[in-house]
């Protein structure tokens, strides 16, 4: 399941908010991209999805470049790289397993749609998806009475229901409380292990990059400064990420490298500074 990114760029006016990208991915793995607010992260996963359009560069997926799909094709990629955002982007008066179930809205016609006419296999399916992520009780419930930490939950699961070979994540946990996210972030952690897809999110704390992901790439004003294991990020490192003296003034973030400062890593993960 290769993924090679080639010289990416994308402008607003004489803004460049991505700017030369390129790495490659060669089997599935969990990457966490972090960076300062306004690095680009979110501009560059949504060129991946291709909610953005890019102005240069290639991005190959399976040696094709999704790039320069259109139409139909496109809508089949986007299925293929489902994208999970930080505030779930649910239906909030429709019920959990109807916010599932829209996950399926791509291979479906416009009036089984709009009649909410889901196949019962599709139905089963949702139920199985959301029991595997421990929240199937609330299948009937209205999406707006769950808590952040279970919408997020069902946004994974609508994410599933497309049967993605990428899982997009941008900022999945930053509107949520430390608890909630650590099982968000589980959840997608275990979804990559069990069903081998590919899961890019949108960090905005180290801690949760270094505990999750197998592979960091840090971003700063639209370019890649670095890419590696979480074991190569040490506090140098993320100065550089993060940019020297601004930064720190970014209360997730300098909670982070405080931590990273005063104790060793183990201990920083463990002191749960995770959303
Ligand atoms: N639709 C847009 N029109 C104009 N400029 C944009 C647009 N979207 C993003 N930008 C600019 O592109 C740059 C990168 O923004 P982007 O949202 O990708 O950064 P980010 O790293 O995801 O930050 P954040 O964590 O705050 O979302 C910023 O300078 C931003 O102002």
């Amino acid at each position: 399941m290769p993924l090679k990114v080639e010289e990416v760029t994308k402008r607003f006016g004489r803004n460049i908010a991505v700017d030369n990208v390129s790495f490659s991915v060669d089997k599935p793995a969990m990457i966490g991209i972090i960076g300062r607010s306004g690095a680009g992260k979110s501009t560059f996963l949504r060129m991946v999805n291709r909610l953005t359009d890019a102005c240069e560069g290639r991005i190959r997926f399976e040696g094709e470049n999704v790039l320069e799909y259109k139409g139909k094709r496109k809508r089949a990629w986007q299925s293929q790289c489902a994208m999970i955002f930080q505030q779930f982007n649910l239906v909030p008066r429709m019920d959990v397993v109807s916010n599932v179930l829209h996950g399926t809205l791509n291979r479906r016609s416009t009036l089984t749609t709009v009649f909410n006419l889901f196949p019962r296999e599709d139905i089963h399916r949702a139920i199985g998806i959301l029991d595997r992520l421990g929240i199937a009780e609330q299948a009937p419930k209205r999406a707006e009475a769950l808590s952040g930490g279970q919408q997020q939950r069902v946004a994974i699961a609508r994410a599933l229901m497309q049967d993605p070979k990428i899982i997009l994540a941008d900022e999945p946990i930053a509107s949520l409380d430390p608890m909630n996210a650590k099982i968000v972030m589980d959840a997608l952690r275990r979804i990559h292990e069990e069903d081998g897809r590919m899961v890019i999110a949108n960090l905005h704390t180290l801690d949760t990059a270094r505990q999750y992901c197998d592979r960091v790439i840090g971003m700063r004003q639209g370019q890649v400064v670095f890419d590696g294991p979480p074991t190569e990020l040490s506090t140098a490192v993320a100065r550089e990420i993060y940019g020297a003296d601004e930064s720190f003034s970014e209360a997730s973030t300098s909670t982070s490298l405080d931590l990273l400062d005063r104790a060793p890593a183990g201990l920083a993960r463990q002191a749960g500074v995770a959303a």
